[in-house]
């Protein structure tokens, strides 16, 4: 992958702070194809391409995916990205030249994309897009100091008092939950209540009357009425956590939720009115799931109306301080209540906390941190009390048999279920990557997974493939 050296995005400082980060435009021109003479000004850190509505640039091709390819500016310069589209993405400097399929390329200006049918050139455009960013190091409970966090707490600060539909995206531990809170105490609504619902924490057949409730006698088991999350949530915001794992066939009724403000309980017939601001959150690709069909276009479309997309802590190392800072001052606070003890940490500690990947992200991060130091003897922590819990435990075993040791722990479930989960993921990526010498495109199909799922997993948790 050859490198750009012209940055899409510069970070503008003032006295060694970084006070907004700009973009320079650029944008997209149709020249060839039934959709010949459309362009998209790229405005954004992210612009999608393909079939789908849910695309800023929709493109009629037959021969184009749902969502076929991403451009993302970044200081690198702007990345092109094939979203494992069916029939590919083909780069090359000009229309003449031989164009090449590729899965991740920096583009230059001047450089001619082909998929299915159409052309589209890459153009530069004169000026530049200013985006904001917060003077503060916090949003409610949100601590961060990063370019990219302060860019989230300042898109928070605007979207927070509105009405808008709000869809985070990051991997687990990122702070999701946290953003969701942040809204609703940002918006009006922060008087009534947030209701929290983990999609994948309820069985399948419960689901809907979990979040839509349910009459008398609806079911074998329903012996009383029962008032779902949204009916719950009523004035208030509902926080729909990893949303990916909704049933397909629930949801056009979650859909209609939101075109509508009004819910239908299970064995009833009355429309009942909710006054409810949705907040949805997934650790999976939305738009992958919509072109593999798993996940409602329509839907996506409603619930994307503001994204917010959280980084993983690996790629913002640059916080993990004032992280650490911020537990430690809890756990003594905690600790030694009214008094002025505090923690400190090592510089050598400090700089392997940086350095460490953090698969589980800030939740990590804070474990660790928590527990070093409320088993440390004196205030100040060292490498040996810190090193990061997946580094001084064994790998955990498979299911069945911890369930016990993790509650004697005292480990929260969620914090259990994704350690199992964790070591699940890697241990079966690893062995199907073994098993297909390394080949995403065999192992892909052997699982049943697609490729950009699984090298998404693969880079997560450090695994290498070959990457054919
Ligand atoms: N920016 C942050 N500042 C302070 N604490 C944070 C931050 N981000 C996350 N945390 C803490 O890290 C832990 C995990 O955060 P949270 O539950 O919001 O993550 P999540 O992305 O919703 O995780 P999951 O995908 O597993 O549901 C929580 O204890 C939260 O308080």
């Amino acid at each position: 992958m050859s490198q750009e050296t012209n940055p899409a995005l510069t970070t503008i400082f003032v006295e060694d702070r970084a006070t907004k980060r700009r973009l320079r435009k650029a944008r997209l021109v149709v020249s060839e194809g039934p959709d010949r003479g459309k362009d998209l000004s790229i405005e954004r850190e992210r612009i999608t391409v393909g079939r789908s509505v849910i695309c800023d640039m929709v493109l009629a091709d037959k021969a184009v995916s749902g969502t076929h390819f991403e451009v993302v500016a970044n200081e690198q310069g702007f990345l092109l990205r094939d979203l494992d589209s069916t029939n590919g993405t083909f780069c090359g400097a000009s229309a003449s030249s031989e164009a090449l399929r590729v899965r991740e390329v920096w583009i230059k200006p001047g450089a001619t994309i082909r998929v299915g049918q159409t052309q589209i050139r890459f153009e530069p455009v004169q000026g530049t897009v200013d985006i904001d960013l917060s003077s503060d190091d916090r949003f409610f409970e949100l601590v961060g100091k990063s370019v990219r966090m302060r860019e989230i707490f300042a898109t928070l600060a605007k979207v927070g008092p509105t009405e808008l539909t709000v869809l985070i995206r990051g991997e687990t531990g990122t702070g999701k939950e946290l953003v969701a809170r942040a809204i609703h105490r940002a918006s009006r609504r922060t008087s009534s209540p947030l209701v929290v619902q983990d999609c994948s924490a309820i069985p399948k057949e419960l689901i809907e009357s979990t979040l839509f409730g349910h009459e008398r006698g609806a079911f074998t088991g329903a012996t009383d009425r029962h008032r779902g999350s949204f009916e719950q949530a009523d004035g208030g915001t509902i926080f729909l956590d990893e949303l990916g794992e909704l049933d397909l066939a629930l949801q056009p009724k979650l859909l209609r939720v939101l075109e509508n403000r009004e819910i239908k309980r299970v064995g009833g017939d009355r429309t009942i009115p909710v006054n409810v601001r949705v907040v949805a959150a997934t650790n999976r690709d939305l738009r992958q799931m919509v072109n593999e069909g798993t996940f409602r276009e329509d839907l996506y479309y409603r619930l994307s109306v503001v994204q917010i997309d959280l980084p993983p802590l690996r790629e913002r190392p640059e916080d993990v301080p004032l992280l650490v800072e911020h537990f430690l001052a809890d756990v003594a606070s905690r600790r030694w209540p009214g008094e002025a003890r505090r923690f400190t940490i090592t510089t050598e500690a400090m700089t392997r906390l940086q350095a460490y990947p953090w698969p589980g992200n800030i939740r990590e991060l804070k474990n660790t941190v928590e527990r070093a130091a409320s088993l440390a003897d004196g205030t100040e922590l060292g490498v040996r009390d810190l090193l990061p819990s997946s580094q001084k435990t064994p790998p955990v075993p498979l299911p069945g048999g911890n369930a016990e040791k993790f509650v004697e722990e005292g480990l929260p479930f969620k914090e259990a279920k994704q350690r199992v989960l964790d070591a699940f993921e890697a241990s079966y990526l690893k062995a199907l990557l073994d098993k297909h010498g390394g080949n995403v495109t065999r192992s892909a199909n052997a699982a049943g997974l697609t490729r950009y799922h699984l090298r998404e997993l693969a880079k997560r948790y450090g695994i290498r493939d070959t990457g054919e």
